[in-house]
């Protein structure tokens, strides 16, 4: 029998959070070009779109009582209020890629990693926290989008720091100071995690056999 025959692959769950602005939606669109094969969980929200952001590839852009019928009917895997709107990632395409064995793609924030983690998929999570070099650098990044204004940057750099407290409830953390070296630390970590799962079921029919050994002694 083949090994995938015996133990269907489970998809990996890979979280990436960070404050706003230390980089990871750039690393996730890195990482989506570098493995089709991946799946990004495209989150619905109650923000505004921004210039050139999609509905249904960045975001499903919702209304407010849009959204919270979707968590009423129970179709949201996690939700949270995230300065002052509300982001959730839609359950059912997670549920799809794990049942075919692939591995998805989250850009949330700390409270929708808890969650995640805290769930019946909690075992299939790999969770990455991003950290900027500096706040100095923090700050010019979120400006040098330009995407936000004045209002909306201050308010994402005062929250800032209550985002930074919770780096060590996650599996990995990756200092994005060079994006080069960032985006290598991020590929390096996925390729690991894989070869774990993928080796953990051969694993154990190898140590079953070697129980069987000891016995036959
Ligand atoms: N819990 C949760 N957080 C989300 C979700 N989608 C996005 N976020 C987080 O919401 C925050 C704001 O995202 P966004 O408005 O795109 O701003 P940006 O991070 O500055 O690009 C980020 O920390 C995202 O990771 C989601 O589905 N659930
Ligand atoms: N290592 C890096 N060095 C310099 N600029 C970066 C780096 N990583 C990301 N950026 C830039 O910083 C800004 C914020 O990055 P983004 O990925 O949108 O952050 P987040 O999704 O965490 O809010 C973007 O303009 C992006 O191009």
């Amino acid at each position: 029998m083949t090994m995938t025959q015996s133990h269907p692959r489970r998809g990996l769950l890979l979280i990436l959070s960070s404050p706003s602005g230390a980089g990871k939606s750039t690393l996730a669109r890195r990482l989506m070009a570098w493995d089709t094969t991946l799946r990004f969980s495209v989150s619905a929200t109650t923000r505004a779109p921004r210039p050139g952001e999609e509905d249904g590839r960045e975001y499903y852009f919702k209304t407010r009582e849009a959204f919270g019928a979707m968590v009423q009917s129970g179709d949201m895997l996690e939700h949270a209020e995230v300065f002052g709107n509300f982001y959730g990632s839609p359950r059912g395409p997670v549920e799809q890629a794990m049942k075919v064995g692939r591995d998805t793609l989250f850009d949330i924030d700390w409270q929708g990693g808890q969650q995640i983690r805290n769930s019946a998929l909690g075992r299939d999570v790999v969770s990455i926290f991003v950290l900027p070099p500096s706040i100095a650098e923090l700050e010019s990044r979120l400006r040098g989008r330009a995407q936000d204004s004045e209002e909306v940057i201050a308010g994402r750099m005062a929250k800032s720091q209550s985002e930074i407290s919770h780096w060590a409830e996650y599996d990995y953390v990756i200092v994005n100071r060079d994006i080069d070296n960032a985006f290598n630390e991020l590929t390096t970590i996925l390729e690991a995690e894989r070869l774990r799962r993928d080796r953990q079921p051969a694993l154990a029919d190898f140590v079953r056999g070697l129980n069987r050994e000891f016995e036959a002694r």
